[in-house]
């Protein structure tokens, strides 16, 4: 199958890492194209990146998504995600989605460990958007900026422990979910060293999004996920693919 990674940041380094971490739990049969919008943030860290990202992810899916199998949205804000699955019958995972879910699998409460302290309340909405009040007991800042990991994030990873450490207990959770696509390849490392399920949302989405495909299931296109309606986009080239 071919997926469609999407980074909606334009780091093309921090892209081949997450194309990296994505390629080590692919099938073999499962081809993983990388890519990143053309135009936007470096990193996203806030409600303003997150817009502009938006339609970045929005551009990649119509410059890509006719080819694609699946697609993940490689932010842990899933931006542009709803969006996406107006513009493509694929299945369309967010890390963030999958993070939650895989996580609800493994614990009765997970928390989730991200970069800046500021950007606790997009993973907030989306626990909220997806669900997931129930489960997930806690969302703690580390202050790490987003390209601070763009090496991988090596020289982050005792600070991501302690806060990690500091998390289990005061939310007495029994996971951890990794709030950065940019953690990815820290995941085996924090999992190793805190004795609980460390939750990648890279990995997670390109195993869900393989599961679907394998089990023959596509984006709904009854009601709000049917294609845009035919319409001008003025500065913007018409949709691909429908
Ligand atoms: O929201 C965050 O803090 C992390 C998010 N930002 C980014 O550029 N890639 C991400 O996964």
């Amino acid at each position: 199958m071919n997926l469609l990674l999407i980074n909606p940041n334009t780091s093309e380094v921090m892209t081949a890492g997450i194309a990296a971490a994505a390629r080590a739990v692919a099938f073999p049969g499962t081809t993983v194209h990388a890519t990143q919008p053309t135009f936007g943030p470096r990193s996203i860290e806030g409600h303003y990146d997150e817009a502009i990202a938006a339609a970045g992810v929005a551009e990649q899916v119509r410059l890509h998504g006719a080819g694609a199998d699946a697609v993940v949205i490689a932010c842990f804000g899933d931006p542009g995600l709803d969006a996406a699955r107006e513009a493509t019958s694929a299945p369309v995972i967010g890390i963030a989605e999958a993070a939650f879910h895989a996580a609800s699998f493994l614990a009765t409460g997970f928390s989730v460990v991200t970069t800046m302290t500021r950007t606790c309340v997009i993973a907030e909405h989306l626990v909220h958007r997806y669900g997931f009040e129930r489960r997930c007991r806690g969302i703690h800042g580390t202050d790490i900026p987003v390209l601070a990991l763009e090496d991988g994030g090596a020289g982050c990873v005792d600070q991501i422990e302690a806060a990690a450490r500091e998390a289990l207990a005061r939310d007495r959770s029994g996971a951890i979910v990794l709030g950065c696509a940019g953690m990815a390849a820290l995941c085996a490392t924090l999992s190793a060293r805190l004795g609980v399920p460390v939750i990648d949302g890279v990995a997670a989405a390109v195993k869900f999004a393989e599961g679907l495909v394998a089990l023959g299931l596509r984006t709904s296109a009854h009601g709000d996920y049917a294609r845009p309606l035919p319409k001008v986009y003025d500065g913007w080239a018409a949709p691909l693919g429908w």
